[in-house]
Parts: structure tokens; C-alpha cells; sequence
């Protein structure tokens, strides 16, 4: 695999992982460093179906109930511990396999909200299953795809609870004796994997619990070069530097502003999206100036100008 770096955050409902997530992909972006934002469950279009159906069980999918022999199962059924399990796993072979290898693989800083550690910690802390059952099948799914780095968020989650706004899915009913085991399995993994996993106070407000995390990005991510140039004003604006070809910059401009608030959006609301959208914009990068190649004439214009666009649209959609 390439420089791609992988980490993930985790930690009990409510903890403040998302937050989080999002705090240190504007931060990266900002620095010019490329990360991709993405969860479990939920980060592909398989994995959001599966989302559906461990979050909410069968009443997702009432027509199944309806149709699917109601004398074995209807919709207030639970799933069996097991079957969670291996739908968890599933969406993870499907996320890795779509989603966060190809990004690895493309240099890009995955941020991953929740991995297998919510597996160790829900299925087997939480479910009771095999601790080595879950990590083998988790490992097995994800073709034993680590994070380099795992924040966990450590909260009571009789206090984080208060924090959601939403009615609770179907782990976070599943009572507070339930929530204590998650808790503390997540802190017997950090225990085991000090090396992996940073534990952090997460009653602590969101700004002194980002600090920890920038002040430990910063160290991971040292040494990595931005993937954009960056803009500097006194750089003759990007029309001028093409004046024959204006008309098709000023188009470029606009597609190429459309399309990053599009991705901000995409990260924040649309997890699938996030991942496709991705492609168009690897590609205009792969195929602009990085290098500054032998092929840098045969770059189209309009490639180029998205290039040195980028940076000035980052700091003016914040
Ligand atoms: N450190 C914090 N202090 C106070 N409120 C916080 C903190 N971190 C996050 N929040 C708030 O708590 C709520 C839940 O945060 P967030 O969605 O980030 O948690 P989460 O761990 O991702 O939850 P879930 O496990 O349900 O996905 C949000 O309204 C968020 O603004
Ligand atoms: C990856 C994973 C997740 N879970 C649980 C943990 C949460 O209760 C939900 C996901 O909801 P969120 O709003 O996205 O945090 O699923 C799990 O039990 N096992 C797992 O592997």
C-alpha cells in the first residue's frame, strides 16, 4: 500500500466522534493534505442498507416482515448476536474493499468514524460473543486492514446519551449495563494496543478534546508534502496566466467551486456520495501539474486551473 495514512476514531454513542472526524478533516484540508472522510457502518451503498437493518432492525424493512414468513420473524424481532456480528463484518469488507483501500492506496488520509474496534467492543464486549471471533472475522473482512492511529473517546455513556439529539437506534436502547461493558471493552483495547490507540477525555469540551487530537495529527502527518500547491496572492491570478483561453477558465471556475462545495456537503451528509465524488477530483488532480512533468503542456487548461484553484476555494468556503 502507499503513503496513505488510516485512522479512526471510537469510542461509546455520543462521545463526540463525528465532531471530531470533521474537526480534523477541515484541518487537514486547510493544510493542504488530502483526507477522505468516512464510517462504519454506513460508508458504501451495501453498508448503508446494513446500517438500516443493525440500527433499526427489521422494522427498516416492513415489506420483508410482511412477506418473509411473519410467524418466524416480524419487525420488532431482534437480530441474533451473531447475525449482528457478521453484518458489521460485512459492511467492513465492503467498505474496505471499496472505499478505504482504493483511498490508501491513493495517498489519501483516511478518517474513518468508528472501524473494528466498535465490533471488539459491542459485539464481543457488549454481545458477549468471542473477543478472538470477532477480531479473526473483522480482520478476515477487512483483509487485516489496521489503523495506524485510533483516538477513542472516552466518555461515561450515561453522559455522552445526553448528548444525542435523536430518538436511540437500536444499540443505544440496549440499556446502560450494555453501554458500561462497550465502555470498558474500548478500554481494555487501548490497554492492549498503547501504541495504536490514544485515549482521550472526551467530557472535556470540544475544543480542548481537538487540541489533543491536532497536537498528535500534527506529529503523524510531519513530513507529508501537500498535495496542492499553495496560492500565494502575489502568484498572477489563474485568467491572466491563460488569457486565450479565459472563457473556459471562468466555466472551469465555477464547475470546480461547485463541485468542492459539493464534496463539503457530500463529507457532512451523503457518506456514499463522499467516496464517489472522489474520483473526478483525483483524476483532475493525478492529472494536473503535481509532478510538473514532461506532460505539463498536454495539461488541459481548464485541469489546471482547478489545480491552483483549490486552495483559494478552501479558504473562502470556511
Ligand atoms: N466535547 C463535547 N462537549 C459537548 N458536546 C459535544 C462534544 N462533542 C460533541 N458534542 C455534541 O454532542 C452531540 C453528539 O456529537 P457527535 O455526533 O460528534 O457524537 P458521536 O460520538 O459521533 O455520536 P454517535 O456515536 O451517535 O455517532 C453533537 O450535538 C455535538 O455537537
Ligand atoms: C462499526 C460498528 C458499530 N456498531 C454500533 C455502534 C453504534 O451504536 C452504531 C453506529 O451508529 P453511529 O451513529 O454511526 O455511531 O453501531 C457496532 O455495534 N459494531 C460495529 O462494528
Amino acid at each position: 500500500m502507499s503513503d496513505g495514512l488510516f485512522i479512526s476514531f471510537e469510542g461509546v454513542d455520543g462521545a463526540g466522534k463525528t465532531t471530531q472526524v470533521q474537526q480534523a478533516h477541515n484541518y487537514l484540508q486547510e493544510r493542504g493534505l488530502r483526507s477522505r472522510v468516512t464510517r462504519e457502518p454506513g460508508g458504501t451503498p451495501v453498508g448503508l442498507t446494513i446500517r438500516e437493518l443493525v440500527l433499526h432492525g427489521l422494522a427498516a424493512f416492513p415489506s420483508v416482515a410482511v412477506t418473509g414468513g411473519t410467524d418466524v420473524v416480524d419487525a420488532s424481532d431482534d437480530l441474533a448476536p451473531r447475525t449482528e456480528a457478521l453484518l458489521y463484518a460485512a459492511d467492513r469488507a465492503e467498505h474496505v474493499a471499496q472505499v478505504v483501500r482504493p483511498a490508501l492506496e491513493r495517498g489519501d488520509i483516511v478518517l474513518c468514524d468508528r472501524y473494528l474496534d466498535s465490533s471488539l467492543a459491542y459485539q464481543a464486549g457488549g454481545r458477549d460473543l468471542s473477543v478472538d471471533v470477532i477480531r479473526r472475522l473483522s480482520l478476515w473482512a477487512s483483509q487485516d486492514l489496521l489503523p495506524k492511529r485510533t483516538y477513542l473517546l472516552d466518555a461515561d455513556p450515561s453522559q455522552s446519551k445526553s448528548r444525542l439529539d435523536h430518538e436511540p437506534d437500536r444499540l443505544e436502547s440496549a440499556g446502560d449495563d450494555f453501554q458500561q461493558h462497550v465502555r470498558q471493552a474500548f478500554l481494555q483495547l487501548a490497554q492492549r494496543e498503547p501504541d495504536r490507540f490514544l485515549v482521550i477525555d472526551a467530557t472535556q469540551s470540544i475544543e480542548q478534546v481537538w487540541q489533543i487530537i491536532q497536537d498528535d495529527l500534527d506529529k503523524l502527518v510531519e513530513g507529508r508534502e501537500p498535495d496542492l500547491p499553495q496560492v500565494d496572492d502575489d502568484l498572477p491570478d489563474v485568467d491572466d496566466e491563460n488569457d486565450d483561453t479565459g472563457a473556459q477558465d471562468d466555466a472551469d471556475k465555477d464547475e470546480s467551486a461547485a463541485g468542492y462545495e459539493d464534496d463539503e456537503q457530500a463529507t457532512e451528509t451523503d457518506w456514499t456520495e463522499s467516496a464517489d465524488t472522489s474520483d473526478q477530483d483525483d483524476q483532475s488532480m493525478e492529472s494536473g501539474t503535481a509532478g510538473g512533468d514532461a506532460d505539463d503542456d498536454s495539461v488541459p487548461v481548464g485541469s489546471r486551473a482547478r489545480w491552483l484553484l483549490r486552495p483559494r476555494l478552501l479558504r473562502k468556503t470556511r
